[in-house]
Order: C-alpha cells, then structure tokens, then sequence
C-alpha cells in the first residue's frame, strides 16, 4: 500500500483545546506529551489507565467518563482517536473532517489527517522521525540511534542562536544588515566552540559590541 506523503509542521499547543477519545496506552502517550506542550487536554471514554486517572486526580486534564459521543469535538484544535474500537474511531476522524480540525487515527494512520512522529528533544532543538507510519518500532529506533548522537552542545547552541538572533531583531529593521549579521553568526562556528569546550555565553553588551564591529555600524 502506498503511504500518504505526510508535512511536517511544529504546532504552538500551549492553551489550546486538544481532545483524546480513548483512554488506554496510547492515549496516555499521546496525555503526556499534550501537557508538557501547555495544552488542555480533555478525555472522553469509560475507563481509563492508572497513569491517566493519576493526571485527572492532579486535575492536568479533563476527562468526560463516558462513551464518545457526535460533537463532542466541538472547539477543539486538534483531536486524537485512540480508542481500541475501529468503529468509534472512523467516526471521530468523519466528525473532525466535518468540522476541519486535524485528527490522529491510533489504530491506522493513513485514516487520520496526521500521525505522531518519534521525537527527541535538547532544549528548544527538536529532531522528529516518521517512518510515514510504514513501522512505529523502527520510527522509535532511529530516534534512539539519532539521540546518541547528540549531546549538550546542540542545546547551548541553540540558546546562543535564540539569544543573538532575537538580540539582532529587536535592535535591527533594515533587512539587509540583518541578513549581513545572520550570515556573520552562522559564520563564527559557535558549535565547534562549544565542543572545544572554549565558548561562554555572551552578555547584551557582547552581543552589541559583535553587532556593531560584524555589521559597520553604529548602534545605541
Ligand atoms: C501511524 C501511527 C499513528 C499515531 O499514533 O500517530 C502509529 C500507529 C501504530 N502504532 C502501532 C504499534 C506501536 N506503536 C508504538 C509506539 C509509537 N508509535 C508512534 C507513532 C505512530 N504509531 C504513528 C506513526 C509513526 C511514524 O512513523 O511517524 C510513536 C512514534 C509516537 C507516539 O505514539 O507518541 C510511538 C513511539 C514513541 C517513542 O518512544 O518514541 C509501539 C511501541 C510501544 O508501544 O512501546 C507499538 C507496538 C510495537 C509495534 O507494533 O511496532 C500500531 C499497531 C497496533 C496494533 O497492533 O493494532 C499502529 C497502527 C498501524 O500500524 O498503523
Ligand atoms: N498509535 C500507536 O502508537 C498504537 C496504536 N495502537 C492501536 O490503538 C488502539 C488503542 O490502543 P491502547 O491504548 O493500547 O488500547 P486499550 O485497549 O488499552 O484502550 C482502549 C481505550 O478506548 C476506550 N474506549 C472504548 N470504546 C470507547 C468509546 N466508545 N468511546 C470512548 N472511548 C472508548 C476504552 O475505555 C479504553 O480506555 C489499539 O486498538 C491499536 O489499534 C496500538 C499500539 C500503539
């Protein structure tokens, strides 16, 4: 069977109103990493895992104890079928299509507007993987292999590139010099730096003083 040709995207959840049917395994991994994102999470089914009766006892979601229902899906961004009956899944995926809001389909992938990649995380560096849902046992595999292989420095770069970036933005509009001074960053090779264990973060003032010796220019 061809696989759909699936487009990664990173989604902001924080606040927003993500709704699970089902409460089983799956359901909890799909729980868990909806609150870490600042979502709020609401649950809809009979019964659910110890792990997901603990997370509505500390009230980090929101659980509907009962069968799902038509509707239920009304205002939600994003929605998850994670029950262990195909049936009720089909029709959650047919009430999110009604109403355009992207849902996920645990028991086949391909029914469902979007699936749940593998991912690592080294502060705000994501690396996500998808095997388009060809084998989740591989998809976790390569993320673990991939893990390896990174290390601390991608995170202290990251937040050096955070820093120095969002520094250049706020302080330069004309876009020419800011594209002269993003190329001059990615030129200073700050990862080898921090490998080589020589690197520190930088201040405002150091980030100002590179900027203007970078750039040629004269900033207040
Ligand atoms: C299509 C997709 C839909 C979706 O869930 O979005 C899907 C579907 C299915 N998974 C199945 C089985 C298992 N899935 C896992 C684990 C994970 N599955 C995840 C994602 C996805 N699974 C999406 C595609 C991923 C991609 O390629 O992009 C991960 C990465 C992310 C997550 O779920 O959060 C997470 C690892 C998290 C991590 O640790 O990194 C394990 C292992 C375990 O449970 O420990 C098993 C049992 C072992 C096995 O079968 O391999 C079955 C068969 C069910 C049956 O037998 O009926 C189906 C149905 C089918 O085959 O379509
Ligand atoms: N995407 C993935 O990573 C994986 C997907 N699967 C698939 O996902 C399905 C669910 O897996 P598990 O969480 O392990 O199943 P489970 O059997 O542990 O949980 C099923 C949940 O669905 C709920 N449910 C049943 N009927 C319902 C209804 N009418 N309304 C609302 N909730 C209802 C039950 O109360 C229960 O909480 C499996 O049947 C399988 O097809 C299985 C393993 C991994």
């Amino acid at each position: 069977m061809k696989l759909p040709y699936y487009v990664p995207v990173m989604l902001n959840l924080n606040g927003r109103r993500c709704v699970i049917v089902g409460g089983g395994a799956v359901a909890e991994r799909k729980a868990v990493s909806l609150i870490e994102a600042g979502a709020e999470v609401v649950m809809i089914c009979p019964a659910v895992t110890t792990g997901l009766q603990r997370l509505h006892a500390e009230k980090r979601i929101v659980w509907e104890r009962r069968p799902y229902e038509n509707g239920d899906l009304r205002g939600a961004f994003l929605v998850y079928a994670a029950t262990d009956r195909p049936e009720v899944n089909d029709a959650v995926i047919k009430e999110a299509a009604d109403h355009g809001i992207p849902a996920n389909h645990a028991g086949e992938g391909s029914r469902g507007s979007f699936i749940t990649p593998s991912v690592m995380r080294r502060g705000s560096l994501i690396v996500a993987v998808s095997a388009s849902g060809a084998g989740p046992g591989a998809t976790r595999e390569l993320c673990r292999e991939i893990e390896e292989s990174f290390g601390d420095d991608y995170e202290t770069y990251i937040d050096f590139l955070s820093f120095a970036r969002s520094g250049i933005k706020a302080r330069v509009q004309d876009k020419q010099l800011r594209a002269r001074l993003f190329r001059a960053l990615s030129e200073l090779d700050i990862l080898a730096s921090i490998r080589e264990g020589r690197f520190r973060p930088w201040s405002e003032d150091e980030l100002i003083a590179w900027m203007k010796t970078a750039g040629g220019m004269n900033l207040e």
